[in-house]
């Protein structure tokens, strides 16, 4: 069953065309991941899914609700964290729930226990009491994810949720996303990183300059590209460093690793390099990873991103080149 659906989706801004006829649906149950890079339109079409902004042209459904001409029972069935949640810090986690689950009209009877399981869902039970500027960011976040379920939505939708947290506490917030799903709520996430999507997606359309580009499964998107070698290091940030001076493909992969877009066959080569270079190795397998290219522009070549940079280019579905 469908629980989002655009349909020819526009948006202008004074005279830009920010987002251009953009169709998709997500049903029930299924994590649906929308990839981009910085700028590509994301953030825009979340706020026109949660009435934040209004589509030029198109429609926007949520369970069968229009959501321009059937705002408040659209709304209804959604639940969001766009840019960074919001929570009362001098208020305890509690506290914020009841202030959410008041706005969302749920009653005194269930409230108790609906709060109880949602901090048990996103494992803050603990420290539900505490108030919030106590938490770490990635508790604050998973609190959000509480906020957002109190009223019992059919549709999540989350911008960029993972953003500014470190790789456990991104697993974890993946792992709860997950969970969601797992109970029968449609969840659609925004993204610029593609191991995010492909870690917690079951769906994926990718969005560039305001256009989808390419709308797949996971698993069909994994099919494409070639082999690669994960590296779990001491020091990943100057592995990656090293191997680009080097003119080797990597990407960050998670916690202390990297992964290296190459045959098998060149694994000794690249462990020599990395041990020669003070970069203890704890483990080198090869991988069937599948991915994108990041594409220099105007130079037609690809290559791995740099530090700090966005590792997601270019959308247009290509194969890598062999490293
Ligand atoms: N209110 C606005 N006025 C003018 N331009 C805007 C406005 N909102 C968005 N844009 C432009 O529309 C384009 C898409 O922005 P949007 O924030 O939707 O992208 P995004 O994919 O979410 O990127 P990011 O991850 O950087 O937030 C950008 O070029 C942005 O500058």
């Amino acid at each position: 069953m469908e629980v989002l659906t655009l349909e020819n989706v526009s948006k202008v801004i004074g005279s830009r065309q920010v987002v251009s006829n953009l169709s998709l649906s997500v049903k029930k149950g299924e994590v649906f991941g929308f990839l981009g890079p910085n700028g590509a339109g994301k953030t825009t079409t979340i706020r026109m899914i949660v009435c934040l902004a209004k589509p030029s042209s198109g429609r926007i459904r949520i369970k069968g609700c229009d959501v321009q001409k059937e705002r408040a029972e659209a709304l209804r069935h959604v639940g969001a964290i766009v840019e960074n949640p919001e929570t009362y810090p001098y208020l305890t986690g509690r506290q914020n729930l009841i202030h959410y689950a008041r706005l969302a009209g749920v009653g005194r009877r269930e409230m108790r226990q609906r709060i109880g399981e949602l901090a048990e869902l996103v494992g803050l039970e603990e420290r539900i009491d505490d108030k919030v500027k106590t938490y770490s960011l990635g508790m604050r976040q998973r609190l959000g994810l509480a906020q957002a379920l109190i009223g019992n939505p059919g549709l999540l939708v989350l911008d960029e949720p993972t953003n500014g947290l470190d790789p456990a506490g991104m697993r974890e917030f993946r792992g709860l996303v997950r969970k969601v799903a797992s109970t029968g709520i449609a969840v659609f996430v925004s993204s610029h990183l593609l191991g995010e999507i492909q870690q917690m997606c079951d769906r994926v359309a990718i969005i560039k300059n305001g256009r989808i580009v390419t709308e797949k499964s996971v698993t069909e998107l994994l099919k494409r590209g070639d082999s690669s070698i994960l590296i779990r290091a001491s020091r990943p940030e100057t592995a990656l460093a090293l191997l680009e001076q080097n003119g080797w493909r990597a990407e960050a992969a998670g916690e202390q690793s990297i992964r290296v877009f190459a045959p098998e066959s060149r694994v000794q080569e690249l462990i020599r390099l990395l041990v020669l270079n003070g970069v203890d190795i704890y483990s080198a397998e090869p991988s069937p990873w599948r991915s994108f290219t990041w594409s220099l522009p105007g130079t037609g070549r690809s290559r791995g991103p740099k530090r700090g940079e966005d590792r997601c280019v270019s959308w247009d579905g290509s194969l890598p080149t062999s490293g």
